[in-house]
């Protein structure tokens, strides 16, 4: 359950996102950079996806390819982003024009990224991006009405109308980052997909985040896919959480059976290297090594270099993402479901059932 002791029971609802086996290449001369490797989930409407991961694991790659915002030398190689926009039949994003999707964001998929700058215009204030965005995307809205609503957005992110007259380089990096969070849920998105929103503001800044967006998800029943290196802090948010390595899902399931029984080693040493958000303090212990080089990944396991608990095949067996529990899981540990080989496409689809669960 949520850190907000919300009663959502996402397994009801319908499917807003299906991602199926999602793969996404840097493509260079020396060659390819397979950085998202048939990445597969669901996002079902009003439910909150973590993705998790350290640096260099394909989460921002993963967010660009879903939101479409991609741009070369990354292609999407292979797969399917199925959207139901406002409960319509699902549309596939890949191979969409930038018009359609032009026409998706914000009303249905607002994105909230790493630098806010980007989704701020730099010369306009504040406040006349928030009556602009809302007025555009409610043209019965009244003046009066676009004002109030602004200054509700921003107040919910503990901004003040003294800062809704400033513009963007008027502001702190935490400001922005807190208004485009405002901005993005203005419309009454489907989806909000965030990428690291909270990183450039300090931790009292981001409870405050993180409890608005469960606040205003529980009154908006948007959904979320929720992008962070930090697994301590999706489980104060997300209902269910992926973990991301070299590009693959290696684990993913309820954000308490993720946290509290991580069955994959990379996430039992992801969650040993984060103090908890809510529990006494533990000694942190970290993942020795570093993750690899795509343009040369590991044979077998990606993560078995660093793996403490590796064995004679992990280095020749690539294992596929099969449900152990209530999670599913890429590890040999857990048996059978693998293929011989290096990296490539696997093909498990992971079914809705086997992710949702509190
Ligand atoms: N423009 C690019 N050309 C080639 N390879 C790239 C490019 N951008 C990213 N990559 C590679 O793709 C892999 C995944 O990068 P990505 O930025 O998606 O990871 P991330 O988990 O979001 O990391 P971070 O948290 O640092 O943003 C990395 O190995 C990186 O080297």
């Amino acid at each position: 359950m949520p850190a907000d002791g919300s009663e959502i029971r996402p397994d009801d609802r319908e499917i807003l996102l299906d991602v199926r086996g999602l793969t996404v290449e840097y493509v260079a001369q020396q060659g390819s950079v397979r950085a998202c490797d048939d990445v597969s989930f669901t996002v079902r409407r009003g439910e909150i996806l973590g993705v998790a991961g350290e640096s260099g694991s394909g989460k921002s790659t993963l967010i660009t390819a879903l939101t479409r915002l991609e741009r070369p030398p990354a292609v999407t190689t292979a797969g399917e982003i199925l959207f139901r926009p406002g409960g319509r039949a699902p549309v596939d994003l890949v191979g969409r024009t930038e018009r359609e999707l032009r026409g998706l964001r914000w009303r249905h998929m607002a994105v909230v990224l790493q630098s806010a700058m980007n989704a701020l215009n730099p010369v306009m204030r504040l406040g006349a991006q928030f009556r602009d965005v809302l007025s555009e995307h409610d043209r019965t809205m009244s003046r009066q009405d676009a004002q109030k609503r602004t200054e509700d957005l921003l107040a919910l992110v503990g901004l003040t109308p003294l800062q809704a007259g400033r513009y963007p380089h008027e502001l702190s990096g935490g400001t922005r980052q807190r208004a485009t969070i405002a901005l993005a849920l203005a419309c009454g998105a489907d989806l909000v997909v965030m990428d690291e929103p909270t990183t450039a503001v300090d931790v009292v800044m981001q409870r405050q985040i993180l409890a608005n967006v469960l606040r205003l998800r529980a009154q908006l029943g948007f959904a979320v896919v929720f992008v962070t290196h930090d697994l301590s802090l999706l489980v104060e948010l997300a209902d269910c959480i992926a973990i991301m390595y070299a590009g693959r899902i290696v684990e993913i399931g309820s954000a308490f059976d993720i946290y509290h029984h991580p069955k994959h080693p990379y996430t039992e040493g992801l969650r040993a290297s984060f103090p908890p958000l809510r529990e006494p303090v533990r000694r942190l212990s970290g993942i020795p090594g570093s993750p690899p080089d795509l343009r040369q990944p590991p044979p077998g396991c990606a993560f078995h270099p660093r793996c403490p608990r590796r064995f004679e095949r992990c280095d020749g067996t690539v294992p596929d993402l099969r449900p152990v529990g209530g999670q599913s899981v890429a590890c040999l540990l857990y048996g059978e479901g693998e293929r011989a080989g290096s990296r490539g496409p696997q093909g498990v689809r992971v079914e809705a059932d086997d992710v949702v669960g509190h």
